[in-house]
């Protein structure tokens, strides 16, 4: 491979990164472009005290991935000063020795005991005993507990043994944040599709992706649910020392199927905690606050956290219910304040507030880079700067350029998908938009209600528009200068800069980022235990188009791309069809004599066409517009083409019956007019029909969930508006065809579970021990067979105990 040749740091080497001389003390470990070290400090580290700190020495090839680690960094920041979290302390870029790409240099935490997977591995014969893979566990959820605080949440998307590394301490601590991203949105289009296809293969790890990242036409977003699923295969990991979908890959993946070996043994509550973890159905997974709660239940210990669902839960609720002024409560914001990182660092027994910054996010001005050389934020009359008002100072560019502050307002432009989620959007625009840009198809106000709920509203705000993820090239300093390097050892600072076409930006760019990772991944697969397991083709795909991105080969060949374009294609065949089938039956006007009703159709085919023809950057406003256009829905699109829950499709059924001149012909076709009739106008209520969209039901934690509900699969209890249906022949939904219920207002939103008396609880729970359980409940066959009838006690208790998965 045509890599940049980046010798190592001999011992003693001093650097500069950021505010800090490091001085490289050794060696430690290293792969295609990053390398680590062990250095001393000055001064030391404010938080920990400590002067020995890590040093990570990042390749990158081009700018994209500059922003990569830009992420990285700012996630790090965020959650600094958690004890499960590796601790940043400073970072820095600049142009590479050889000006063919970027290095970062990143100072952190040093965990001075390595990985987790080598404290495994001294335990190959002698395995883990329960109570030491309980602490275990509990301190690495702790760690991701606090991405999932963060209001947008942070997905960590790349939790594994491998990224959890021991402190001097023996503190377990979550490392590696260069695969952070907001929570993302299911793809609307063919672009966003291969988009978000192509970043989870680069940036996640096979063995953990989680059925919904694997299988994007579920139409599910990608959010903490995602890391729980990884949560559960790492649990699993750290029981059997091998992941639970080794052997059986993806398709078992897909399905949840999995066994348990017989060796080593462990409790029934350890295994079904596990098996709650690896729900096929995201909203059938615990959220993280219970994982913890039910694994210090384990460790009998009190949880050492809130949890901070139910808070927001209760919040939101108290905004919704209009309460007599005479009844005092506690406002949620008192226990749960908006900066929520600043939130979870109040919490007991977890970490002192004294450095805690709030999420830079929303008064990061645009910048931009005038004649004088200087930086300047470009602050638009009446913009509150907030606490990185700094920026809004004119910024005298330096030689180099750290990864700190200043960094962040240069590179905010170019940002990872949970930064930029969170930078450009006003404030305004994280709130629902006013009622009456909803579309009145609402028939009541109670339906207005259950989608004014957060999990209808609050939760789409904080999806990445994949579309907007996109690389803007624009805004960047240059970065002409190494750090300075007060050792002869190293100098760099003559080396030419490298124009961007050089170093494969352009094509290298499409990796969409986190080029370092895999390259890294290499250089652990000596380990006994598999590290970074069957990465595979992903990982070889991206070194193939990295090859490329050198190599000035064209990418159209590489496998990704073409599997992308191939992908592309189908989707965009499918979105045509769908459109299609869709408009076709309302657009036959000759069937249809209620002008009402053909108005509202030609209003929605407007609307779709007016969807198509909106530019990506309000994409988010779908988000809105999709649940006032209740047919619409791009979770049901997907569903209904996705290759593994194929449903049988009937599209010829909704094409028109053919005039006859017989009069038995024409009666037939009276009649098949009449059906058809018959099937648009449920077709038409049943769109109208707020239920046939539930967005919060794909939101387990927001969502009081009916156990029998919910423990169906999703697709079917969400029930789209398909071909099969307005066939009728495969699907056969009875709310649609008696028309009662659709007259009906819509159900009002269940109770949330701390309003729920114990008595509704209890119904509920003897519900399941009746064993009306539905046929969705077990989405492990080898589950079934294998955890014995104890486990599906501790389920309902489990059940029992944590209602609403919120
Ligand atoms: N803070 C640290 N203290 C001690 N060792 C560390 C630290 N950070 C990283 N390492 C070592 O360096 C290795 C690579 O680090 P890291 O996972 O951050 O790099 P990466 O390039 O992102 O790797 P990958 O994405 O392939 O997991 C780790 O497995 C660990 O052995």
């Amino acid at each position: 491979m045509n890599t940049p040749q980046i010798s190592l740091y001999k011992p003693e080497t001093i650097l500069t990164v950021g505010s800090h001389h490091a001085k490289i003390i050794k060696y430690l470990t290293s792969g295609g472009f990053a390398q680590v070290y062990s250095a001393e400090i000055s001064p030391p580290d404010p938080y920990s005290n400590a002067n020995i700190a890590c040093l990570k020495r990042v390749i990158v090839p081009d700018k994209q991935g500059l922003n990569t680690l830009r992420a990285e960094v700012d996630a790090m920041k965020l959650l600094k000063n958690n004890k499960h979290v590796v601790s940043y302390i400073d970072s820095h870029a600049a142009k590479s020795v050889n000006g063919m790409a970027y290095e970062v240099f990143l100072l952190m935490e040093f965990c001075e005991r390595g990985g987790l997977i080598d404290f495994m591995n001294t335990r190959l014969q002698n395995r883990l005993q329960e109570p030491e893979i309980l602490e275990i566990m509990s301190q690495t959820v702790q760690g991701v507990s606090a991405m999932h605080a963060l209001q947008p949440p942070l997905i960590h998307r790349d939790i594994k043994i491998e990224n959890v590394l021991i402190s001097h301490d023996g503190l377990y601590k979550v490392c590696d944040f260069g695969s952070v991203s907001g929570v993302i949105r299911p793809p609307r289009n063919p672009q966003e599709f291969n988009y978000v296809q192509h970043d989870i293969l680069t940036n996640t790890t096979a063995q953990y992706r989680s059925p919904e990242m694997i299988d994007l036409y579920r139409g599910l977003p990608i959010d903490e649910k995602s890391d729980i699923w990884a949560l559960g295969v790492f649990l699993y990991k750290i029981c059997y020392y091998t992941t639970p979908f080794e052997k059986s890959g993806e398709a078992a993946i897909l399905h949840a199927r999995y066994q348990y070996p017989s060796f080593p043994q462990y409790s029934d509550r350890l295994k079904n905690l596990i098996r709650l973890m690896l729900m096929e159905a995201p909203s059938q997974r615990p959220n993280i606050c219970q994982v913890l709660e039910e694994v210090s239940r384990l460790q009998n210990k009190p949880c050492p956290i809130r949890n901070f669902y139910l808070l927001r839960a209760m919040n939101q609720n108290a905004q919704l219910t209009s309460e007599p002024p005479s009844i005092k409560h506690i406002p949620a914001q008192q226990l749960l304040p908006a900066q929520s990182l600043q939130s979870i660092q109040q919490m007991p027994s977890m970490i002192p507030i004294s450095h805690v910054k709030t999420t830079p996010n929303l008064d990061i001005p645009p910048i931009s880079i005038n004649n004088n050389d200087k930086i300047e934020a470009m602050i638009p009359v009446g913009t509150q700067l907030g606490v990185y008002a700094k920026s809004a100072r004119p910024l005298t560019r330096t030689k180099s350029v750290p990864l700190s502050d200043d960094f962040a307002s240069l590179y905010y432009r170019e940002l990872h998908p949970f930064q930029k989620s969170q930078t450009f959007k006003s404030v305004e625009s994280f709130q629902s938009p006013p009622k009456n840009s909803i579309s009145s198809t609402s028939q009541s106000p109670v339906s207005n209600r259950i989608y004014d709920r957060p999990s209808a509203l609050n939760r789409p705000n904080n999806y990445v528009d994949s579309e907007t993820q996109t690389i803007d090239s624009t805004a960047l300093p240059n970065l002409k200068q190494p750090p300075i390097i007060i050792n002869k050892t190293v100098s760099s600072s003559k080396e030419p800069i490298v124009a961007e076409n050089v170093t494969g930006g352009n094509i290298v760019r499409s990796l969409s980022s986190k080029l370092k990772r895999v390259i890294t991944g290499e250089s652990r697969s000596s380990s006994p235990i598999k590290s970074r397991q069957n990465t595979g083709d992903s990982i070889r795909s991206a070194f193939g188009m990295l090859r490329h991105g050198f190599t000035g080969s064209s990418i159209s060949n590489s496998r990704s791309t073409s599997f992308d374009n191939n992908n592309g294609n189908n989707i965009s065949n499918g979105v045509n069809r769908r459109l299609v089938s869709s408009l076709s039956t309302p657009s036959s006007s000759n069937f249809n004599s209620d002008t009402k009703r053909q108005e509202n159709l030609d209003e929605k085919k407007q609307k779709l066409e007016n969807r198509r023809s909106l530019p990506p950057s309000i994409l988010s406003d779908f988000d809105q517009y999709e649940r006032s256009n209740l047919n619409t829905g791009s979770r049901e699109y997907y569903r209904s083409h996705s290759p593994v829950k194929k449903i049988e499709a009937t599209p010829k059924i909704v094409s028109r019956p053919s005039l006859k001149s017989s009069i038995s012909d024409l009666s037939i076709n009276q009649e098949k007019k009449e059906s058809i009739q018959r099937r648009v106008h449920n077709l038409l209520k049943n769109s109208e029909d707020p239920l046939a969209y539930k967005p919060a039901s794909v939101y387990g934690k927001y969502t009081d969930i009916d156990p029998e509900a919910s423990n169906r699969h999703s697709s079917v209890r969400i029930t789209p508006i398909t071909e099969e249906k307005i066939s009728g022949h495969h699907i056969i939904d009875k709310t649609n065809l008696n028309g009662k219920l659709k007259s009906k207002p819509p159900r009002p939103p269940p109770k949330p579970p701390h309003l729920r008396t114990e008595m509704q609880n209890l119904r509920k729970f003897s519900r399941l021990q009746t064993g009306k359980l539905p046929m969705g409940r077990i989405s492990s066959e080898a589950t079934e067979t294998i955890v014995d009838v104890n486990v599906d006690d501790l389920e309902a208790d489990f059940r029992k105990r944590f209602p609403s998965k919120v």
